[in-house]
């Protein structure tokens, strides 16, 4: 069941929490114009104002042509009940020529704002995903428990928010015109009506305030549960073979529909305080109409106003009410806006501190240069609880190869981490050419969704290379076949599925020797390979003149490689000579 925190219906007003309130309401501002900002100040800043105004005179047309058609209704009623057929006639005629113009306006403003909305998507959705593959922000934003979800943040959340933007400021806009043109013509008509709905509407945003308190939570959890049940199945779809091996079909479809179970008491739980809400809302608009009956009938029997009035002031009566209840009517949804903004607000935070330069943390520099090199390094888990390696200082000669080798978890990968600069926590200096002219190997190479050609050329997908060329490469890591196999080179397939990692290992030494970089990181990219490929793989590495570190638990990998750095854990290493199988030469702390 959902334990989330409900808040109690009557809060206690003390000048502290107002205070707190109104801090919290700066921040939801905040968010909000940080976020709302970015696509108005633009370069495509004269189009969306210039669609914006469009929006915003089309209301203004659409608005004061149904204040006139409020007119010719009370006229074509008016004459209805004195019987005067030309006069019927003659305003029957122009309702209906108003009524057409009407709806031009309306499907004109439709179509103008929805393009707006497309606009303003597509250049927020870009500015978003810059700013997330920039400073590798999408690898770090997952050691922060705060940002779930970043994908539904950016798929959906963005098109929530905008939608919203547009619909609030331009609906709060439009009510309040429509308030200013009906209250004159409530006014002309009766005085007291327009007490009458200001007070109908006062009672319904109390109702709607009280119940909001009950449902602002609630509409924050159902986003973020939303997300993550979505998660789960996708994490099932990505480990699908891993999860049948284990038999952990149970396991996983209890994780599943835990996640569910977790949205579905959310959204319970929201169901009586909505259905009161527009209970309320509704038995208030409509018993509200009678009170207008009550009020105009006097005047109707002493023959003050005409039926046509009453007619024309029913709807006047209501639009008023829902001027004044704006707030209350839109309830609801703000708070899902609030909740969206937070959301976005919050990642468009994590998005700006992630580009600025770290702080005065003690940090490993890099420093770009042609040669591999660590000058006293220290590297330390990201959270700086632990130091994995300390003061560790070598140079790798030219085309040549340095391993590292050491106990699982000893902190091996981290130095490449450190290397690639993934992590940046410590002391000391890494000396490294751009990362562009350095390709990492991972253990499990990442297989990228595309045909086979894509999977070799990767990460240069655009690169344009013979099939010839492409075959001979396979070949030279002992793949001749797997074009034929596969049927082809533009073939589609899930890769990570269809390939066996020994497969994908020697795919990911075909990306390099396709692109033939300088230097390379290669971290147990052989650990699945037998003795024979890996031995012909290390020999073509050190014929193609690449200086590479290597990470690796094999002995065979010794003779391939000048430096031998053994990592004992708790920031202890050690060199190793390669004529010796295991260590020698104490030389770190
Ligand atoms: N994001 C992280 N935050 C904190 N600690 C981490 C993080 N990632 C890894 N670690 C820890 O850092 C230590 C070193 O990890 P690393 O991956 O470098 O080990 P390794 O020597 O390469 O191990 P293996 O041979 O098993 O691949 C491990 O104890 C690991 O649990």
């Amino acid at each position: 069941m959902f334990s989330g925190e409900i808040r109690p219906l009557f809060p206690n007003f003390s000048l502290k929490q107002t205070m707190e309130k109104i801090e919290k309401l700066r921040q939801f501002l905040r968010w909000f114009w940080q976020v709302a900002k970015r696509y108005w100040i633009s370069q495509e800043r004269f189009r969306a104002w210039q669609l914006l105004a469009a929006v915003v005179i089309f209301i203004i047309l659409a608005e004061t042509t149904s204040a006139l058609l409020n007119r010719y209704l009370g006229e074509f009623t008016t004459a209805l009940t004195n019987k005067e057929l030309d006069k019927f006639h003659h305003s029957l005629v122009l309702f209906g020529v108003t009524l057409l113009v009407l709806l031009s306006f309306l499907i004109i403003r439709s179509f103008i704002q929805n393009k707006l909305e497309l606009y303003w998507r597509e250049w927020l959705t870009k500015d978003f995903l810059n700013r997330y593959f920039a400073g590798r922000a999408f690898y770090q934003v997952n050691g922060n428990k705060e940002i779930d979800n970043p994908d539904q943040r950016i798929s959906e959340d963005i098109e929530s928010f905008i939608d919203k933007s547009l619909f609030y400021s331009l609906d709060l806009g439009e009510t309040i015109l429509r308030g200013f043109l009906f209250f004159s013509i409530l006014w002309s008509i009766n005085h007291k009506l327009v007490f009458v709905a200001i007070l109908t509407a006062l009672a319904q945003t109390l109702v709607s305030f009280f119940i909001g308190r009950i449902l602002t939570p609630l509409n924050f959890k159902n986003l973020q549960y939303q997300a993550d049940f979505r998660y789960s199945l996708v994490h099932v779809r990505n480990n699908s073979e891993s999860i049948a091996f284990y038999k952990g079909e149970e396991q996983e479809q209890g994780m599943v529909q835990g996640k569910f179970s977790q949205l579905l008491a959310v959204l319970h739980a929201k169901i009586l305080p909505s259905s009161v809400l527009v209970g309320i809302n509704a038995g208030l608009s409509l018993s509200v109409v009678i009170l207008a009956y009550l009020f105009l009938a006097p005047q109707y029997f002493a023959g003050q106003i005409t039926f046509g009035d009453i007619t024309r002031s029913i709807p006047a009566f209501t639009t008023i009410v829902g001027v004044f209840g704006w707030f209350a009517t839109s309830f609801e949804g703000l708070t899902l806006f609030a909740a969206v903004i937070k959301r976005l607000g919050t990642f468009a935070d994590y998005l700006q501190q992630n580009q600025q330069s770290p702080s005065s943390e003690s940090v490993i520099n890099t420093l770009i240069e042609p040669r591999f090199a660590l000058s006293h390094v220290t590297v330390k888990t990201p959270d700086q609880k632990r130091v994995l390696v300390e003061d560790l200082s070598t140079e790798i000669p030219k085309s040549e190869g340095i391993l590292l080798m050491g106990a699982s978890g000893s902190g091996k990968s981290s130095i490449l981490r450190a290397v690639a600069g993934l992590w940046d926590k410590g002391a000391g200096y890494i000396y490294r050419p751009n990362t562009a002219e350095i390709l990492f190997i991972p253990q499990r190479p990442y297989m990228v969704l595309g045909s086979l050609r894509n999977q070799i050329l990767y990460p240069h997908t655009n690169r344009q290379m013979s099939d010839t060329k492409l075959q001979d490469v396979l070949e030279q890591v002992n793949l001749t076949d797997l074009v034929d196999r596969v049927g082809g080179l533009d073939v589609e397939l899930n890769w990570a599925d269809v390939l066996s990692l020994g497969e994908q290992q020697r795919l990911g030494f075909a990306r390099l020797f396709l692109h033939n970089p300088h230097y390379a990181v290669l971290d147990e990219s052989t650990s699945a390979l037998d003795v024979a490929n890996e031995q012909h793989l290390y020999h073509k590495l050190r014929e193609a003149d690449i200086t590479y570190i290597s990470v690796g638990h094999r002995p065979t990998l010794i003779p391939f490689h000048q430096l031998i750095v053994e990592i004992l854990g708790h920031g202890k290493w050690r060199f190793l000579s390669p004529n010796e199988s295991q260590g020698t030469s104490l030389v770190s702390s």
